[in-house]
């Protein structure tokens, strides 16, 4: 770059205006950012002081995380520098295949130091359920929380110990689940829950929060930060401490609706087990990532980024790169969301406010007509903070999720077997892979009004495919089907 002392000076003054220019426009930034910061320092001043007088506390602790959240928002860099990405460095990724259980007769010494936590913050919508998506009936009426505990119950059974199941649920679900919890009293498993924060949406002309009175009970205002909160939140509930304080290592975190994601002995004994003497960091985070296929479009990805590995979700790719960020060629791999992190490791970087997740801004348009944004953060994304961490290249059955009436019409369909609360590809089939489902859109939603002039209740197609099995019918390596007839 030529210095500016050896131009002429025609073109020097061009330099400086150029230069003094970019510097203004940061002042200016930076200016206006100061400015909101301020401006929503009054707003939630205000808001607290319409706080009912008990929830006041309460209340300054969530604002305390929001206001973090927020200026982190205003601090980010609005999107990832593409060509900075650079390829995973070798033992980032480790093969499942080069684990092992270790020794048996230690197994349950490792599992009564470990802690099982379901991402319960979800709603049904986008299937068409009111309520938790967590209590949607997804084989033999057994909805995903059945079958949770049934796995967990079968795992205690099966080793004598006492795995302790944790929900963390959000506003959304928490009322919800406690009513559902109530019918598990018979079960053998412990259930803690815990409530994740509640931040307020932000009107995005404004940048101010919508929600004007904290006593107004309109849920619209309000949205639950994506799983990257469960650190802050866990340490909050005073779970946390309570599990170190009993012994307990490890936590196994997943999303709920992914019904691959039970507790792998393998992992457990590779985040417990120190195999080479010390030789090796042992890892305070693992991420179970899988091979990316042409169906897994969505699923975030890690990449090795500014010299560390970094979680990257789509809603982070900016637009000109999203194709390559779905290719499965370039992005081979994505993270199942099934997360091991060590509770003391926890513990230190939230204490240290050392985790500092990427802010994904997610825009939403409201029933009243007002757009506002939505700030959340994503648990894998805590990769880059913990020491050793890495990935684990699982098999595909880990992931099994159902975000879909498509996905669900696999595991209600006779391709899977049930045992336990576990699902398992059935061992008719003789062939590894499932049948590439795509419904039309009158099949988006799990019970519609109107099945007979034309349907939208999946039950309906499951009686039909069901009746024709999809195990080894060549016909149904694909299933495509629009619309029912009768
Ligand atoms: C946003 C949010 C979600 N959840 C729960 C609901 C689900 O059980 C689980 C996953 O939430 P979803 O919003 O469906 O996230 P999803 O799109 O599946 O993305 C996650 O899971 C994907 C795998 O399904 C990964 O590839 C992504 O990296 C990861 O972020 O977390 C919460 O408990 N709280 C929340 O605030």
């Amino acid at each position: 770059m030529e210095s500016p002392a050896t131009g002429t000076p025609a073109k020097r003054e061009r330099m400086y205006s150029t230069q003094e220019q970019a510097a203004s426009s940061e002042e200016w930034k930076s200016s206006t950012k100061r400015e909101t910061l301020g401006s929503l320092e009054i707003e939630l001043q205000r808001l607290l002081k319409t706080a009912s007088p008990d929830e006041v506390k309460y209340w300054e602790r969530e604002f305390s995380g929001f206001r973090n959240l927020f200026s982190r928002y205003l601090r980010a860099k609005a999107a990832i520098d593409w060509p900075k990405i650079m390829p995973l460095p070798e033992n980032a990724i480790k093969s499942y295949d080069s684990l092992t259980e270790g020794d048996p007769l230690t197994i349950k010494d490792r599992l009564s130091k470990l802690v099982v936590i379901k991402l319960n913050g979800g709603l049904g919508t986008s299937m068409g359920c009111k309520g938790p998506k967590s209590v949607i009936p997804v084989r033999n009426d057994l909805t995903f929380l059945d079958l949770t505990l049934q796995q967990i119950q079968f795992l205690n059974w099966a080793y004598g110990v006492n795995v302790p199941l944790v929900l963390m649920n959000s506003f959304n679900t928490d009322d919800d689940t406690a009513k559902v919890l109530r019918k598990y009293a018979n079960v053998q498993v412990d259930v803690h829950t815990f409530c994740q924060s509640r931040y307020p949406r932000i009107d995005k002309e404004t940048l101010m929060p919508v929600v004007k009175d904290l006593k107004d009970p309109d849920l619209e205002n309000w949205n639950p930060p994506g799983h990257g909160n469960f650190y802050e939140s866990f340490y909050n509930s005073g779970l946390l401490d309570k599990f170190i304080n009993e012994g307990k290592e490890f936590c196994f975190l997943a999303n709920i609706d992914n019904l691959g994601a039970t507790v792998d002995l393998n992992i457990l004994n590779f985040v417990m087990t120190d195999e080479s003497g010390g030789k090796v960091e042992q890892p305070e985070f693992v991420m179970e990532v899988t091979d990316k296929t042409r169906a897994d479009v969505k699923g975030g990805t890690l990449i090795q980024y500014e010299d560390r590995l970094m979680l990257l979700e789509i809603a982070q790719v900016p637009k000109d790169f999203v194709d390559e960020f779905k290719s499965v060629s370039k992005f081979r791999i994505f993270n199942t969301n099934n997360l091991w992190a060590k509770l003391s490791a926890i513990k230190r970087l939230v204490e240290s406010n050392a985790i500092d997740l990427e802010v994904i801004v997610n825009p939403k348009h409201l029933a009243s007509g007002l757009n506002v944004i939505q700030l959340e953060t994503a648990a894998g994304a805590a990769i880059k903070n913990f020491k050793g961490a890495c990935g684990i290249n699982v098999p595909r059955s880990r992931f099994l999720p159902v975000k879909k009436t498509s996905d669900l019409l696999l595991l209600m369909s006779n391709l899977y077997d049930i045992d336990g609360g576990n699902l398992t590809l059935s061992a008719l089939r003789s062939f590894p892979t499932t049948p590439l489902v795509k419904l039309g859109s009158s099949f988006d939603k799990v019970r519609g009004d109107d099945v007979l002039s034309g349907g939208s209740d999946i039950r309906w197609m499951l009686c039909y495919l069901c009746a024709v099995s999809l195990i080894n019918n060549p016909h149904y390596s694909k299933v495509t089907v629009q619309s029912l007839y009768f």
